[in-house]
């Protein structure tokens, strides 16, 4: 791995670099400055948790050392933050330190304060500049590919855009200070990148698992960079979802499903895990697959310490209605990505209900 290692996005609003190497928050005022060379200030949108470290003071330094004035606004930490409230709250905050059409917002923290800040930018003022510091091990997914929201009471991302960042500056050493719950949770998305695409990848994972869970930093890079690569691919070649970026949605009909109905409670990736395994098995159910794929797929979530079973407390025909919200719905149909081997999935737009009903039953975790 070299220290530092760039991968290049093609976007209709201007094609981007994503950043992964240590020591880069120093950098980037230097950074922001290469990227938007006529900007006039910024807003540093940052996930409180964060201020028991020295990232958001790194960061603000930097951009002050090179001529960026700069107003930081925290947000409380959580799922709950990705609301239409803290949306209003950071607009006024826009306002109130005289950002204009020349400024940039910058995400510091996890997907949560990367939707939200993207969502904001892509708003005030119809559209402002945005760059991502993603945080955590899931943020390698959510940084990439401009997709930005806040969620409704009715389903996860309801309300978003495509918003691509100019720039993706990922600082790995950021990554030590994270909970190992979020570093498995992390985990889902790169073994969901697996599946979808790359075999390779996903025999590289069942090899190191035990050395990424354990937070071995160089393991940690190397995956970081495979996963990014991965994500950047498919949103280069579909970036706003007229074929193949569904497939990046393998696991997530469940997953938003489960997530709507206990905001907060489950861990972005926890709940694709689990929606992994149900869709899976909805694919052997339609011969789309064999069992087998599961069997791998339990064993390397088992290995990333993910869950695999729907909670008991979670009432099917309830999960069916969110799951018919979904934005790869229409007419209301449930839509799934279905793996047919490691490496490869299709889309199936209108599954039936009973075979859905079915496969969550099964996974229905044992009292
Ligand atoms: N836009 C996309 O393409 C995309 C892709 C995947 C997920 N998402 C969204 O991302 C969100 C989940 O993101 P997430 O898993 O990063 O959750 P998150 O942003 O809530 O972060 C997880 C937790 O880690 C803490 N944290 C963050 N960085 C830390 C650090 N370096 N050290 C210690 N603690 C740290 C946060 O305070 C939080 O408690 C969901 O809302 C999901 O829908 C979006
Ligand atoms: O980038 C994408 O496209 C994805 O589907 C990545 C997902 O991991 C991510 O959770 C995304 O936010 C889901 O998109 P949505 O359109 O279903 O809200
Ligand atoms: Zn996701």
């Amino acid at each position: 791995m070299n220290p530092q290692a760039t991968l290049r996005v093609i976007s209709a609003g201007g094609d981007y670099d994503v950043r992964i190497g240590r020591h880069l928050l120093i950098e980037a005022g230097n950074l922001v400055r290469s990227v938007c060379p006529d900007v006039t200030s910024a807003l540093l949108v940052v996930d409180s948790s964060l201020l028991a470290f020295t990232y958001a003071d790194t960061v603000e330094t930097s951009l002050i050392a090179c001529g960026i004035p700069t107003v930081r606004t925290v947000v409380a930490r959580g799922e709950a933050s990705k609301s239409l409230a803290t949306a209003e709250t950071l607009y006024t905050h826009c306002v109130d330190a005289g950002l204009d059409r020349k400024s940039v917002i910058l995400a510091l923290g996890g997907g949560v304060i990367g939707d939200l800040a993207g969502f904001v930018a892509a708003t005030y003022m119809r559209g402002v500049r945005f760059i991502q510091i993603p945080t955590t091990l899931l943020a390698h997914d959510a940084s990439i590919g401009g997709k930005v929201a806040i969620n409704l009471p009715q389903g996860k991302n309801l309300v978003g855009a495509f918003h691509p960042p100019r720039l993706v500056l990922y600082d790995v050493e950021t990554l030590r200070t994270l909970p190992a719950r979020e570093r498995s949770s992390g985990m889902a998305e790169a073994i969901k990148h697996g599946v979808i695409r790359n075999e390779a990848f996903f025999s590289w994972l069942e090899e190191n698992m035990e050395n990424l869970i354990a937070g071995e930093l160089d393991a940690t890079e190397q995956m970081l960079y495979t996963s990014c690569a991965v994500k950047a691919e498919i949103v280069s070649e579909d970036e706003t979802e007229q074929g193949t970026r569904a497939f990046l949605n393998f696991g997530h009909t469940v997953a938003h499903a489960i997530e709507a109905l206990a905001y907060g409670q489950f861990a972005h990736g926890e709940a694709v895990a689990i929606g992994m395994v149900v869709e899976s098995s909805i694919s052997v159910s339609l011969g789309h697959c064999d069992e087998a794929l599961i069997v791998r797929l339990r064993a390397l979530l088992a290995a990333a310490q993910l869950p695999q079973h729907v909670p008991p407390s979670l009432d099917v025909d309830a999960l069916i209605a969110a799951m018919r919200h979904d934005k790869k719905a229409t007419k209301k149909q449930l839509a799934f990505v279905l793996p047919t081997r490691i490496g490869h999935v299709l889309l199936e737009r209108d599954v039936e209900e009973s075979v859905v009903k079915a496969a969550l039953r099964a996974q229905i975790a044992p009292s």
